[in-house]
C-alpha cells in the first residue's frame, strides 16, 4: 500500500494567504488522494511592518524572505505566495525554486467605490485608496483630479476604510477578492490597457527546495504551463530593468498558439509620463521577450523614470 505521506506547507497568516493556501492543500489533496497537507503559519517582516505602521517597507522580498528561509532549512516542505509579492530575483537567491505557477486568476485591479460609481463618475476630488505606486501612477494619469491616499494592510482593512466613509473608494487586486470571497464587492474591473496589472499579478505560485524531487514531483500536477510562460517573460522585464516594489512598471503577457505576447510600462510617479511596447516571440523565448521589452524601454530612458522613483 502507498504510504501516507505528510506535507508542511508555508504560508502567511493573512486571511488572503490563507485561503490561498487551503486552495493548493485542497488541489493537492484532490491530485493525491494519501497525501496530507499540514499549514504552517509563518510571520514575515512584511505583515509585522504593515501592521505597526500601515505603510510600506521598502524591503525587496518583505513577504517571503523568512518563508524561503524556513523552507530551505527544512522546516517546511512547500511554501504558496503571491507572485507578484516575489522579487524577481528571489527564487534563484535563496536556494528555493518555482515548482508550479496555478492558472492565473482574474489579472484586472478592482475598483471598489461606497457608492457604486465607476472610475469615470468620481467626483473631483474624491479620495482613492492605495499605496502601489504604479496604480497610483495610473490613476494620476487617468484621473488626475482624484486625491491619493496611501492605505497597507490587510485587503478587509482597506475595505473597511470604505466602508467608514474615509475613503470614497480603494483599488485592489480583483483576484483577492475572488479568493477570499469578496467578489460581490467589486464595483468595476478596471481595463488592462489603461490600468496594466503588475508582473505576476493573480498568479499563485508554490515553491520547494531545489534537490526535494519528491515534493516536487507531487506539486508538478498543478502547475498551469501557459501561466508560467507568461510569468517567466513578466519577470525577466521585472529582472532587467532591476525593478523594486517602489517602482511604478506595469507587465501582463499571454500565451497564444505557442507565442508569448508581453505589454510592458514604465510610468514617472506622476503618471503624467508613460513609456509602453508590446513584444511577442516564440513560448520557448518567454526570458527573451522579457529582457527585449525591457532593453526597449531603457533604450526610450526607463532608467531615468525609474530612477525618480525612489527619490
Ligand atoms: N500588493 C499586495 C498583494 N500581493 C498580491 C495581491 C493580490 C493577489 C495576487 O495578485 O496574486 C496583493 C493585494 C493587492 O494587490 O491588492
Amino acid at each position: 500500500m502507498e504510504q501516507v505521506t505528510t506535507l508542511r506547507l508555508g504560508t502567511r497568516g493573512t486571511i488572503l494567504a490563507l485561503a490561498q493556501a487551503t486552495h493548493v492543500a485542497d488541489a493537492l489533496h484532490t491530485a493525491h488522494p494519501r497525501l496530507r497537507v499540514q499549514l504552517v503559519t509563518i510571520p514575515t517582516h512584511g505583515d509585522r511592518w504593515a501592521d505597526n505602521l500601515g505603510a510600506g517597507t521598502g524591503i525587496k522580498g518583505a513577504y517571503i524572505r523568512e518563508i524561503d528561509q524556513q523552507l530551505a532549512d527544512g522546516a517546511i516542505d512547500l511554501a504558496v505566495h503571491c507572485l507578484k509579492d516575489r522579487p524577481s530575483h528571489a527564487a534563484e537567491h535563496h536556494g528555493v525554486v518555482l515548482a508550479a505557477h496555478l492558472r492565473r486568476d482574474e489579472p484586472r485591479d478592482a475598483l471598489v467605490t461606497a457608492t457604486g460609481s465607476t472610475l469615470a463618475l468620481l467626483p473631483p476630488a474624491s479620495v482613492v485608496g492605495t499605496s502601489a505606486p504604479r496604480r497610483q501612477a495610473q490613476l494620476r494619469r487617468h484621473r488626475p483630479a482624484l486625491r491619493i491616499k496611501p492605505v497597507r494592510g490587510s485587503i478587509e482593512a482597506r475595505l473597511q476604510r470604505v466602508d467608514s466613509g474615509e475613503l470614497d473608494a480603494v483599488i485592489v487586486s480583483a483576484a483577492a477578492l475572488h479568493r477570499t470571497g469578496q467578489a460581490d464587492r467589486i464595483t468595476e474591473l478596471l481595463p488592462l490597457d489603461s490600468h496594466l496589472p503588475a508582473a505576476g499579478a493573480a498568479v499563485l505560485a508554490v515553491t520547494a527546495r531545489p534537490g526535494d524531487e519528491r515534493t516536487r514531483d507531487l506539486v508538478a500536477v498543478l502547475d498551469h504551463p501557459d501561466t508560467a510562460t507568461a510569468a517567466t517573460a513578466e519577470r525577466a522585464y521585472l529582472r532587467r530593468l532591476g525593478a523594486t516594489c517602489r517602482s511604478s512598471i506595469a507587465a501582463h503577457a499571454t500565451v497564444a498558439e505557442d507565442m508569448v505576447t508581453l505589454r510592458a510600462s514604465v510610468y514617472s510617479p506622476s503618471g503624467d509620463r508613460v513609456l509602453h511596447t508590446v513584444v511577442g516571440g516564440a513560448v520557448s523565448q518567454a526570458r527573451k521577450v522579457g529582457r527585449d521589452a525591457a532593453e526597449q524601454l531603457l533604450a526610450l530612458g526607463a532608467r531615468k523614470l525609474l530612477n525618480t522613483d525612489t527619490a
